[in-house]
């Protein structure tokens, strides 16, 4: 049938119904090219109608296209089948394009529907290409509208067989009722046979309408089936009616003429039975026609029904899947809107952040630019100024030159001053020591230590001190100027100087150690008055309580750092303790002289060795000061010093002795074990103060065997010595006794003149000479015994009976206790024979007891008159004239013995 007929054009236009699920760009055209994964753009209504007039041009197009257009339909769907998907949308659109589809078999357009759904399903994602949708939409639209063509046809057809059926029932009426007029039993058979056949057209009509009804009810049922057999049935269908409708239609057009030329034919009047029976014939055969017509329009009805069935439910699964493609992509375009605005806020911030950059970048290459230009001006000016130096530096260069030559001079001259620097050095220790010499070599310092926490009373013996070194004590039991006492040293230390002031006077002493001398130091004083805490420090001492032993290294270490470029110092410790006149080695067990020497480099090594030598050390209690010391303890410092350039060793020792408590004994109410130690004691300091008298006396005997504690200290005690005493006192008035006895005894030793004290600078043979001098004193000191002893019986012979030759030894500790015993008296001169009883009483080992007689006060006065002149250091008006006395009754000299010491000296 043809498809060009104008009529049939209105036809062609697209349903553009709401299920279009059609895609379309921009631009307007079909885009057969849309993505098969991605998510597709829904048209917009806009969109719709811009893709219907395309429809529109394409059918226009198509209905002028091209005449092979079903060939190329053919070749295109039929050879491409099961895979449209992957059609080329170029080949899709230009089908479309070229009227392919209105020249293409129905049957080939219902299979490529079905192939296209086909596929769909297998597929089961039921992702349909745009484009192939566009085509199945197009094919859809042509497969309706040629339904729609031939149901209107049909509908004309049946219609045009309605009237001619009219025509044919009037002309049969006509007929009829000219039959009925001219013959009336000629028409009857007419009549009837109109009546038969009227009755039968009813019964057909009526059969008609059951068979309708049955092949309606048996659609219904085999709907299903149809369903399953669609794809095989429908294109059958489709062929059986596309062959058949050619048929009906060719019959129907071959009968038409025929009917009308038999009408036309006929003679109404001549020929009416005949053509009666003709139209009786005529009309069952149209009338057969019709129902077979009728039948055929509704199974192809019913077909239509069916397609447009699956039709509206493939519209309806689209839609659905439209939806669900309509909201993923919705949260899709959310997604993206949000991952917009993000992406525009960050745009925005980095714009933001790019600009502050920038204008910061701008402002730093401002900021470098003037840098630059400073830098290229300072540049320019720096060149200028090296110019002007380079000139200058010529000009130095020469003058530098004048100036080394110069210099070399100089330094020729001072590598010549240099030579000389030992030689001034050497000297200037020789002025120092002259110095010391000159201020004396037995110096007496005298410390006042505080009260401390828990000392009873608080009432102070001190009056005054005086920056001379002048003391005035008050008597406690005798109030008034008329009890004070004044006594001179060379320094007092009052209650509140600490341990470091001290230290700064004795300072030159360990100067002296180092180069050459042997020095002495030791702390005298009663039980408690502060000789440890002079010596050592406290317990646990901090730098700042450190006592003499531990600053008196130091300085040494100190001292011998300095001159370490011009000599070189080696020193030893040594440290014992004199415990009831036994030597015992607080360091090592071993005896004297033999006593360990400990090379020390460090002052940390002498704390470490003392502090070993205070935990060997015998400490008991007594009632006079609970942390009593019994013992003399002694640390004694060996150094050596070799000159680098000369080779020449010095050697000096220092003797740090913490004497052990000088009370008396009856007040410190001690019996037995501690009454021996008080008498050792006090045998001891007798024999100290003995040796020192001795000393002053310039006598050639120095009895330093009568104690251990002399023995040791015999290199530091005498000529080639020097000696520091400090006298400790206790301010307590409880103590006075003691304190004025102790003051006494120092009084007389700060008198004593050693003379010039001597380095050890001539080495090995110096010890040599020594131990010779010491060898000739002991041989003098027999001789002057034997001189005495002849002296004294010389005496006896001349009418002073009742004396032996022993109660001639005197010590001066002896007389100190003398002394202190005699404060009850005021009267000198019985002080000073008390005193000569007292010095026969110390060598009866301890006995304090006395007996006065005559004769002994008459030796006493001998003695004095034999008493040379004292020296101008020991003349102190103001001191107790039984200093003097004592030191008269050493004054005893042979002239062989001062001789001997002139000669020592
Ligand atoms: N200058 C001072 N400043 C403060 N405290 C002192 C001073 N001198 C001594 N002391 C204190 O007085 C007490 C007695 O002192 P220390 O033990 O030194 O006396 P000592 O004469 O050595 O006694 P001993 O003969 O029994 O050994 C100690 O507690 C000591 O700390």
């Amino acid at each position: 049938m043809a498809n060009n007929n104008p009529e049939n054009q209105s036809a062609r236009l697209p349903k553009n119904n709401n299920n279009d699920n059609s895609y379309i760009t921009k631009s307007g055209s079909i885009h057969g090219d849309a993505p098969t994964r991605g998510p597709l753009t829904p048209l917009s209504g806009e969109d719709r109608r811009k893709a219907a007039s395309l429809d529109l041009k394409i059918n226009q197009q198509s209905t002028t296209g091209l005449p092979h257009g079903g060939k190329k339909f053919h070749e295109v769907f039929q050879w491409k089948q099961g895979r449209y998907a992957d059609l080329p949308s170029t080949k899709i659109s230009e089908m479309m394009k070229s009227n392919g589809l209105d020249n293409a078999p129905t049957q080939s357009l219902l299979s490529v529907v079905n192939g296209i759904l086909d596929e769909s399903f297998q597929r089961k994602n039921g992702e349909i290409p745009l484009r192939v949708a566009c085509l199945l939409r197009k094919v859809v639209q042509e497969i309706e509208r040629r339904i729609s063509t031939q149901a209107d046809h049909l509908r004309t057809q049946n219609n045009l067989f309605k009237i001619r059926e009219e025509k044919y029932q009037s002309r049969i009426r006509v007929l009829e009722a000219l039959a009925a007029a001219d013959n009336g039993e000629e028409t009857k058979p007419v009549a009837n046979h109109t009546q038969q056949t009227q009755t039968e057209n009813f019964k057909v009509e009526e059969k008609r309408k059951v068979e309708n009804s049955k092949v309606e009810e048996k659609r219904k049922v085999e709907n299903c089936k149809v369903e399953g057999k669609r794809k095989v049935e429908k294109p059958k269908v489709e062929e059986k009616r596309n062959v058949e409708n050619p048929k009906v239609e060719e019959k129907m057009n071959v009968e038409k003429p025929k009917v009308e030329e038999k009408l036309n034919v006929e003679n109404p009047k001549v020929e009416e039975k005949r053509n009666v029976e003709e139209v009786r014939e005529d009309k069952s055969e149209l009338e057969k026609e019709t129902d077979k017509n009728i039948k055929e329009i509704a199974s192809l009805k019913q077909e239509l029904e069916m397609a447009k069935m699956m039709h509206e439910e493939r519209c309806l699964e689209m839609e659905k899947e439209n939806e669900g493609v309509k909201a993923a992509l919705q949260a899709r375009l959310k997604e993206l809107e949000s991952l917009l605005a993000d992406s525009n806020n960050r745009v925005k911030e980095l714009e933001i952040t790019t600009e502050s950059k920038c204008q910061k970048w701008n402002m730093k290459v401002n900021i470098y630019q003037s840098y630059m230009d400073s830098q290229f001006s300072t540049m320019r000016e720096l060149r200028l100024t090296s110019d002007a130096i380079k000139q200058e530096l010529v000009k130095t260069q020469k003058s530098y030159f004048e100036e080394f030559n110069q210099l070399q001079k100089k330094i020729k001259a001072l590598a010549d001053a240099a030579g000389n620097y030992r030689e001034v050095l050497a000297e200037n220790r020789k002025l120092f020591n002259e110095l010391q010499d000159l201020k004396g070599n037995i110096r007496v310092f005298c410390r006042i230590r505080p009260f401390i926490p828990g000392q009873s009373g608080n009432k102070t013996i001190v009056d005054s001190i005086g920056d001379n070194g002048q003391l005035v004590i008050s008597n406690p039991s005798k109030p008034g100027k008329e009890g004070n006492k004044t006594f001179k040293f060379n320094k007092v230390f009052g209650p509140t100087a600490n341990q470091a002031d001290v230290f700064s006077d004795i300072q030159p002493f360990i100067q002296s150690v180092v180069d050459g001398f042997n020095v002495c130091i030791f702390a005298y004083g009663q039980t408690g008055s502060g000789k440890t805490y002079t010596m050592t420090g406290p317990n646990n001492a901090t730098e700042e309580e450190w006592g003499v032993n531990y600053r008196a290294l130091n300085n040494l270490f100190k001292i011998s750092q300095n001159r370490r470029t011009t000599i070189v110092y080696e020193v030893g410790v040594q440290m014992i303790e004199i415990y009831n006149d036994q030597v015992r080695d607080l360091l090592a067990a071993k005896a004297v002289p033999d006593a360990s020497m400990h090379p020390v480099l460090s002052t940390s090594d002498v704390i470490d060795l003392i502090d070993v030598g205070f935990k060997n050390r015998t400490v008991s209690a007594t009632a006079m000061n609970e942390r009593s010391s019994r013992s003399h303890s002694i640390v004694t410092v060996h150094v050596r010093g070799k000159d680098l350039k000369s080779g020449n060793c010095l050697y000096g020792n220092l003797h740090l002795v913490d004497l052990a408590g000088s009370e008396r004994v009856d007040r410190s109410e001690v019996t037995g074990d501690r009454l021996k130690e008080a008498q050792h004691i006090n045998k001891s300091l007798s024999a100290l103060g003995d040796v020192i008298f001795s000393l002053a006396q310039k006598g050639a005997h120095v009895p330093y065997r009568n104690s251990k504690l002399t023995q040791v200290l015999q290199s530091s005690l005498g000529g080639q010595a020097k000696t520091l005493m400090f006298v400790q006192l206790n301010p307590d008035a409880v103590s006075y006794t003691e304190s004025l006895s102790t003051l006494k005894f120092a009084e007389r030793v700060s008198g004593v003149e050693l003379g010039a004290a001597r380095s050890n600078k001539e080495g090995k043979d110096v010890r040599e000479l020594m131990e010779q001098m010491a060898s000739l004193k002991d041989t003098i000191a027999k001789k002057d015994e034997e001189i005495e002893r002849l002296q004294v019986l010389k005496d006896l012979k001349n009418g002073y009976p009742g004396m032996d030759g022993e109660h001639h030894r005197t010590g001066s500790l002896s007389d100190r206790h003398s002394e202190a015993e005699s404060q009850q008296s005021t009267d000198d001169e019985k002080s000073e024979i008390s005193e000569a009883g007292l010095s026969v009483g110390a060598e009866t080992e301890g006995s304090a007891e006395y007996t006065h007689s005559p004769g002994k006060s008459k030796i006493a006065s001998k003695i004095r008159l034999l008493q040379k002149p004292p020296s101008p250091r020991s003349e102190s008006p103001k001191g107790p004239p039984g200093i003097k006395k004592s030191l008269s009754s050493n004054s005893i000299k042979p002239p062989l013995t001062r001789t001997t010491s002139k000669t020592l000296k």
